[in-house]
Order: C-alpha cells, then sequence, then structure tokens
C-alpha cells in the first residue's frame, strides 16, 4: 500500500453520490492533428468498457482539427479548446522535443465548474473502474510514482547511479550527494482539484521557473511536492515496469496502463523496438485494441439523451481571460 493513503480508500464502488455526479469527471489533453485523437477514442471507450458514471472532458489546443473534434464529440466526450501556455523561453533539452507542448495542460486547474478530476495522458487505457479515486480525501495531490531506469531519465543524477525509487535499497542514494530526492511521480495519470486560485499560481510560479527536461512533469513534481501522496502502480502501470521492475508489478491487479515507453503506443505499434516483442506488452496492446475496436463501446447519443454537451466551448467564452506572462516563450513544435 503507498504510504499515506488508507486502504480503504481504495475499495469504493464507484457508485455516483447524489451531489458529486456533475462535478466530477476524467480530462485528458489532445494536441496536433496527429494520431493521438485514436488514443482518446481508446481511453473514451476504456471508459465506458469499466462502466465509469463520469464523463470525459478533452482539453484540447487550437490545432486540433475540426474532424477530430467531431470524432470526439461523437465518441460522447466534452471538448474544451484551451489556450496553448509556454515556459520561459531557455535552451533546456527535453527529454523529447514535444514535452513543451504539456505545460498546456496546466490550464485543466481553470475547469472549475468541476470539484474533482482524474487527469489521465491519451496514452493510457483503463481497464477496470476507478470511480473510487474521485473520492479519496481534498488536498492532495495523487498520482503514482515513477521510475527513473528508462533511457529518458538519462540526463538525470538518478539515472547516472542508478538509483530508482521503485527499489531505493538496491544502490542507495550516495550521501555525498545531499539528500535523496523526493518521491516523483509520473504526470500521466492524477488526481487533482481545479481551483482558480491554484491555477493561478501555477502560472505565476511557471513564470519564474526555466523548464527543465520532463517539461510539466517535473514542474508539477515541484509545485505539489508537499500535498503528493502516492498511489499504487495499478492506477498507472508505466509499461518499463513489466522489465524494470516486475517484482514490483501484479498484472492482474493491473487497472490502468501507460503506453510510454518508446514504441508501446498501441496505434503505433511494430512490436520492433526494444522489449517491444515482449509477451505481457503484446497482450497490453492486444487488449487495448480489442477496446478501441469494440463497436458495443462507441456512445450511444440515444441511451444518453442530453450528453456530451452540445457545445464546444471555447476558452474565452467561459473563464475570463488570463494575462499572458510578460516573457519571451519557446515557440511550440508541432505536436508529434
Ligand atoms: O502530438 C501529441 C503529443 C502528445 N499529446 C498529448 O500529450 C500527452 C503526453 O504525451 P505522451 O503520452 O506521448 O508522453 P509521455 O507519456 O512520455 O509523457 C510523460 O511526460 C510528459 C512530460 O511533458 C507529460 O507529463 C505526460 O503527461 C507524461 O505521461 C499524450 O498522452 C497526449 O494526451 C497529444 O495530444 N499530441
Ligand atoms: O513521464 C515520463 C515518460 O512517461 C517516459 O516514457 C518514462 O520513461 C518516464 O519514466 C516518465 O517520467
Ligand atoms: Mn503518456
Amino acid at each position: 500500500m503507498a504510504p499515506g493513503v488508507a486502504e480503504d480508500a481504495f475499495s469504493g464502488n464507484g457508485k455516483i453520490s447524489s451531489t458529486g455526479y456533475s462535478k466530477r469527471a476524467f480530462v485528458t489533453f489532445l494536441a496536433g492533428s496527429g494520431d493521438y485523437v485514436k488514443g482518446v477514442v481508446g481511453l473514451a471507450k476504456g471508459l465506458r468498457n469499466s462502466k465509469s458514471a463520469y464523463p470525459l472532458v478533452v482539453a484540447i489546443l487550437p490545432d486540433v482539427p475540426e474532424e477530430h473534434r467531431e470524432v470526439l464529440r461523437s465518441q460522447g466526450c466534452i471538448v474544451r479548446e484551451i489556450d496553448p501556455i509556454y515556459p520561459p523561453e531557455n535552451q533546456i533539452q527535453f527529454a523529447m522535443a514535444y514535452y513543451v507542448i504539456n505545460y498546456s495542460k496546466l490550464r485543466i486547474w481553470n475547469f472549475e465548474e468541476y470539484s474533482k478530476m482524474i487527469y489521465l495522458d491519451a496514452d493510457i487505457q483503463v481497464f477496470e473502474n476507478i470511480d473510487h479515486l474521485f473520492d479519496l480525501p481534498d488536498g492532495f495531490f495523487y498520482a503514482v510514482m515513477d521510475c527513473f531506469c528508462e533511457k529518458t531519465w538519462s540526463h538525470s543524477p538518478q539515472y547516472s547511479i542508478g538509483y530508482c525509487q521503485q527499489r531505493p535499497n538496491k544502490v542507495t542514494w550516495p550521501a555525498e550527494m545531499g539528500s535523496p530526492p523526493p518521491l516523483y511521480f509520473n504526470a500521466g495519470m492524477f488526481v487533482f482539484e481545479p481551483s482558480r486560485l491554484t491555477y493561478e499560481n501555477l502560472l505565476q510560479t511557471l513564470k519564474i521557473t526555466p523548464p527543465t527536461p520532463f517539461a510539466e512533469q517535473d514542474f508539477l513534481n515541484m509545485f505539489f511536492q508537499k500535498t503528493y501522496k502516492p498511489i499504487p502502480l495499478a492506477y498507472n502501470l508505466v509499461v518499463a515496469m513489466l522489465w524494470r521492475h516486475p517484482e514490483n508489478v501484479e498484472l492482474e491487479k493491473v487497472k490502468a496502463v501507460h503506453y510510454c515507453a518508446a514504441g508501446s503506443k498501441p496505434w503505433r505499434y511494430t512490436g520492433k523496438e526494444v522489449n517491444m516483442d515482449r509477451e505481457d506488452v503484446k497482450m497490453l496492446v492486444t487488449k487495448w485494441w480489442d477496446i478501441y475496436n469494440d463497436e458495443s463501446l462507441d456512445f450511444d447519443a440515444d441511451q444518453n439523451p442530453g450528453a456530451p454537451e452540445e457545445e464546444t466551448f471555447s476558452k474565452s467564452k467561459i473563464i475570463a481571460p488570463m494575462p499572458e506572462p510578460a516573457i519571451s516563450y519557446i515557440p511550440a513544435p508541432s505536436a508529434a
């Protein structure tokens, strides 16, 4: 059990409380005209398959084409356009060049019509109901601890000495390197409370925070360091855990899988990249496709009168404009 979280917080059955229904939602993020829209469609269907009681909001950047917005609406998603957010200019190299667009995710703290949300990357699939996470006590930031062993971490001191918080006693943190790094979460999945105050604080803090390799993931880790509470790996199985820390993985208990390792995105999967020929990876990719291709999981507007919301409401209609920071920006590359 993750430190700091009561066992019974994970035994909920996903029932809707009479007051909480409209104030809770899942939220994902979509940028560009590429194939991540498939991930969002898969996720919407996966949430339906898991009998979730809550809708999926898709925070989209202006560069998402109208056909893709229409596909998302036809799958029951609530489409919300957001303006991009850029970090202060800096010469830093992101672990992946496109991570820069992920700072725009900070806009979801401004979705104040929801009291609690669960953020999921578009390359996550939910295989079992996780609605009970909405019942976790307010006031904390919940997410799954990351692993530092993949090459994407090669820039870090953790990677250079072979230290990973997933097995902190194998290589211990050397005293001469100071105190060990604080617990670090993967920002592909987290439970949070939208709040105007937090949102403004995030944007103000970003203005004075130089970008770092994991972009908004590093930033959120810094910002929520004191309120972060780890939750079990089953809520965001970063696929590399299968070969880096198999002793920590109980595959049959996994509820959400994060296809983030190189070559593992199901809609791009070829099986050729390193580790991609593993049987467990093939099985998880097949399970993703089974949901994506299952027509019985398509949204049925007749069964859901009134949903999804008719209109794609843009930020300008519902949110008072946020002044842009008076600093120079790194231009965002078009999304991969
Ligand atoms: O062209 C793109 C690229 C990304 N995305 C969105 O951005 C998310 C993040 O991208 P990836 O899933 O490809 O990235 P990783 O899983 O490797 O990224 C991890 O590190 C990132 C650092 O910026 C973010 O924190 C991200 O949430 C976290 O899971 C996607 O799921 C998707 O929702 C798009 O919509 N279009
Ligand atoms: O967010 C990143 C990303 O998901 C990478 O693919 C993974 O290797 C890292 O551990 C993680 O920090
Ligand atoms: Mn991801």
